[in-house]
């Protein structure tokens, strides 16, 4: 195997090494042709030229035309005038006006003749341009092919480039198992040292045998000897003393054979403890290989394998290819990542068509799974629709769902705008579903496909408003529309396939509409397997609208436009997507702890106050975590340079290429660089944030800020700062989106600064941690449960991981950062102590996946047990 990788790397580079050498050979071949182009455009501006020229020149011989017209025209007139003057006069101005003509006419034929000729010649050059522009124009075109047989030949070694990477995955897996394999060889010829040993002793014990019966057949000649001895004794005395003489060798030799017994069973004995822990060693390492070739098994495929099969199972559900009965027990031996079902699939060279379908169902085997389904249905998932914090909850916390064992799966719009190449695997269905909006039933296109690993359903609706193609996840005037159809026909996507889900997830108001929908009108149409779980990740967002506006997506309005439901508790007229989530779920959570008490109050309920109160049982608040794998200092591709807490040289110059990039003044290295990474809402505290610039300015740092605004007037200010800015050697301000450049800005600078005025969870002041950037940060909702102050002694000093400040102004926000610029200065060894600090905290997924799962799992005990009842 090793071997045969090693053999298919080799291949892959000389392949590699043939694509790059074809290509530097079309690129040779495309600068002669540019030459070539080049010389020929110049050509043709040349003959631009020389036409220009022809041109004018043609114009000069149309003017010495009409001359020549003109003169003719005279002599005409004046023959007839000489039918009128006297003959004489007019045969006299005849002569004389021949003679005139016949003076100029003569130079003016010939030099008509001569510009005609030239004439001729031009047209001739004309026409030899014309085939040269001709060529030209092939040699475009072949230059075109050329470059699409560039790229192409580039795509191929991309191609081959990742091929090569996972093959050097693959060598490196296969590396491991070398060294595991010279442990175990190791062991054996350890053994096999011990056996040899032994073999020697047995060897040994066996010359010693011999020995023992040489002597053994002495003793009984001597024996023979001494009877015939014994009849002789009366004869002569010499036979006597012989006698003795016999009786005392043969006394010695018994002696010397019990000894040797001894030693022959002492040897014996070693023989059989030594084959003995032989034995035993045999049977560890069986037992070893046989636990690993288990744990192979179950770990041998990436859950990318796992999630694909799923989805193919799903794909030929929906396409009633395979039965119900027959999906669900292939589902289940998926999800319980089934060696059969692998190695069926793998014999199927990974494709189930018709030809093979039947030998893949035979298969299908039923038995109980411990973990949960769980489907989050989502206006985000990062990467490939982020907006903001959201996309990377579920991306996040799905995985670590699916790490547990739990089979996730999500479900999202399909809009145009998404990352389309962090999709794997992206086919579309061969099904119609069918989904109820505005009294009508509308096609959707169902499209499949993984990402970080997670099975992913996308909905493409049929509706002439075009929901989901609108350049952008959010920000439509119809949003409400758009967001209710999605959460209506996720949940039908899930009924028509006969799913039995434990727990439907949904997340913000945008698919709060789950909730109602799925206990209204699901569950009584006996889809009720599953319990639900809503998440609002920020209550500053409610979509609220007129109550009318409910009934397109199939809810009764008068059924839930009441205080105790969907009702606004503000505007009497409207409804909450947000109130009816926390009213129809079963479980509602926020990101954080501390934001799960402030919405509870006046100040931070955003209205929703009362309602959480009044569901407060059901209510808690879990702080999210980061996806660790996405970011990670040590294997970021963003990265100039890659680097680690015991590495920091790295960040370093991280640092140096982000400030030469982004035309900073380098020339202290030492100078602190603060950064901001933020959507710029009143939210975030936009006016600390520009407090922030001008204060770090003062204390002699430099500032970074990448963010960009939905509110125009906040984007104008900031554009006005940025550009008053522009140039100056200490602070850049960049106003977009940009997922790179915010991989760079937490690996270069010291300290992230996040002012904001409520903050539900936040997740830059973690990422920023887990790059070594020092938070500073004001203490509210999540923010007060990640980060813990340098100065705080009631916080143990392990905890304690950043600057925090509690009044949302200027002056606390200037205490903080004077804080954290003082503990920079004063020493760059304590510093540095405290960016490896904060890079080795943990901020991962798994301690609020477990709380997660928790919840989960009484959620469904408790709907196990009011069934049995
Ligand atoms: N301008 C930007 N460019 C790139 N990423 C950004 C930008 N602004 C914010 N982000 C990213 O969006 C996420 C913000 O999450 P969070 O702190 O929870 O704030 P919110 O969800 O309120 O926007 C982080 O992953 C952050 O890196």
């Amino acid at each position: 195997m090793i071997r045969n990788a090693e053999k298919n790397i080799l291949l892959l580079n000389e392949a590699r090494v043939q694509a790059l050498e074809d290509l530097d050979k079309i690129l040779s071949e495309k600068e002669a042709l540019q030459t070539d182009l080049n010389n020929l455009e110049m050509k043709l501006a040349e003959t631009d030229a020389r036409i220009k020229v022809t041109a004018r020149e043609k114009i000069h011989v149309e003017l010495l035309e009409n001359q020549l017209e003109k003169l003719k025209n005279e002599m005409a007139s004046n023959r007839f005038l000489g039918e009128k003057h006297d003959l004489h006069d007019n045969e006299e101005k005849l002569n004389l006006d021949s003679v005139t003509l016949g003076a100029k006419n003569s130079p003016l034929a010939q030099e008509l003749s001569t510009l005609h000729k030239e004439n001729m010649l031009l047209k001739d050059d004309i026409q030899n341009l014309k085939a040269k522009l001709d060529d030209v124009k092939e040699t475009e075109q072949r230059v075109l092919m050329l470059e699409k047989e560039r790229s192409i030949l580039e795509i191929s070694l991309k191609e081959l480039e990742s091929k090569l990477a996972i093959a050097q995955e693959d060598v490196s897996k296969l590396s491991a198992v070398k060294s595991d394999c010279k442990a175990l060889s190791e062991k054996v010829e350890s053994l096999q040292g011990l056996l040899d040993q032994a073999t020697k002793q047995a060897e040994r014990a066996v010359t010693v045998l011999h020995h023992n019966h040489e002597l053994q057949r002495k003793v009984d000649l001597l024996e023979a000897s001494l009877q015939q001895a014994n009849a002789d004794k009366f004869s002569s005395e010499k036979a006597l003393k012989y006698n003795e003489l016999l009786e005392q060798k043969v006394k010695l030799l018994e002696e010397r054979l019990q000894i040797s017994d001894e030693e022959i069973n002492s040897h014996i004995h070693m023989y059989q403890e030594s084959v003995k822990e032989f034995q035993d060693i045999v049977d560890k390492l069986k037992e070893e290989i046989k636990k690993k070739s288990l744990e192979e098994t179950m770990d041998d495929m990436p859950l990318e394998f796992w999630s694909r099969l799923l989805l193919t199972i799903d794909g030929l559900l929906l396409e009633k290819k395979i039965s119900l009965n027959d999906a669900s027990s292939l589902r289940e031996m998926t999800w319980k990542k089934d060696n059969l079902i692998r190695d069926a699939y793998l014999a199927c060279k990974g494709k189930v068509d018709n030809e093979n379908l039947s030998s893949f169902l035979k298969l299908a085997l039923s038995r109980p799974s411990s973990g949960l389904n769980i489907v989050h249905i989502a206006a985000e998932m990062a990467p490939i629709a982020k907006v903001g914090g959201l996309g990377d909850v579920v991306s996040g916390l799905g995985k670590a769902l699916q790490m547990k064992g739990h089979l996730v799966e999500i479900i999202l719009p399909k809009y145009d705008c998404m990352q389309y190449d962090r999709i794997c695997d992206l086919k579309v269905l061969d099904v119609a579903l069918q989904s109820y909006f505005d009294g009508q039933m509308f096609k959707n296109q169902i499209w499949v496909g993984t990402v970080e690993g997670l099975p992913v359903y996308f909905i493409e609706p049929h509706h002439p408003a075009k929901f989901f193609w609108r350049g952008q996840v959010y920000g439509e005037h119809d949003d409400f529309k758009r967001f209710s159809y999605f959460s209506h026909a996720a949940l039908e996507l899930l009924y028509q396939s006969g799913k039995k889900p434990n727990i439907i997830h949904c997340h913000d108001w945008h698919t709060a509409f789950v909730a109602p929908l799925y206990w209204d009108i699901y569950a009584t149409r006996g889809f009720n397997s599953a319990r639900i779980c809503f998440t609002c990740h920020n209550f500053e967002y409610q979509g609220v609208t007129s109550a009318s506006e409910l009934a397109s997506c199939g809810l009764d309005v008068h059924h839930l436009h009441r205080p105790d439901r969907m009702q606004d508790n503000s505007a009497h007229d409207k409804v909450n997507p947000i109130k009816g989530a926390i009213v129809y779920s079963n479980i509602v959570t926020t990101v954080s702890p501390t934001y799960a008490q402030e919405v509870r109050t006046t100040e931070g309920g955003r209205g929703l106050q009362e309602t959480l109160n009044f569901h407060s049982k059901k209510f808690v608040g879990i702080l999210n975590g980061i996806d660790t794998d996405a970011w990670n200092p040590s294997t970021d591709t963003f990265l100039k340079v890659q680097y680690s807490p015991d590495d920091l040289l790295g960040k370093t110059q991280n640092k140096k290429a982000l400030r030469k990039d982004l035309n900073l003044s380098t020339s202290e290295a030492f100078r602190p660089l603060v950064g901001c990474i933020t959507r710029l809402v009143p939210q975030k505290g936009v006016h600390l944030i520009r407090h922030a610039i001008y204060r770090t300015l003062e204390l002699g740092g430099q500032f970074v800020l990448l963010g960009s605004s939905p509110v125009p007037h906040i984007q104008r200010e900031f554009e006005g700062i940025a550009n008053h800015f522009q140039s100056d050697p200490h602070v850049r301000l960049l106003l977009k989106f940009d997922e790179a450049l915010s991989h760079t800005i937490y690996a270069a600078t010291d300290m992230l600064i996040i002012p904001s005025l409520f903050e539900p969870c936040g997740l830059t002041q973690m990422i920023a941690m887990r790059y070594g950037s020092v938070p500073i940060v004001r203490s509210t909702g999540g923010l007060n449960d990640s980060v813990f102050d340098i100065d705080d002694d009631s916080v143990p000093s392990q905890f304690r991981n950043g600057f925090k400040f509690t009044r949302p102004d200027e002056q606390g926000l200037s205490e903080a950062m004077e804080r954290a610029f003082n503990y920079y200065f004063r020493s760059r060894e304590s510093w540095q102590q405290l960016v490896q600090k904060v890079m080795r905290m943990d901020f991962g997924w798994d301690a609020s996946a477990a709380q997660y799962e928790e919840l989960y799992e009484k959620a469904v005990a408790r709907a196990r047990a009011s069934k049995n009842l």
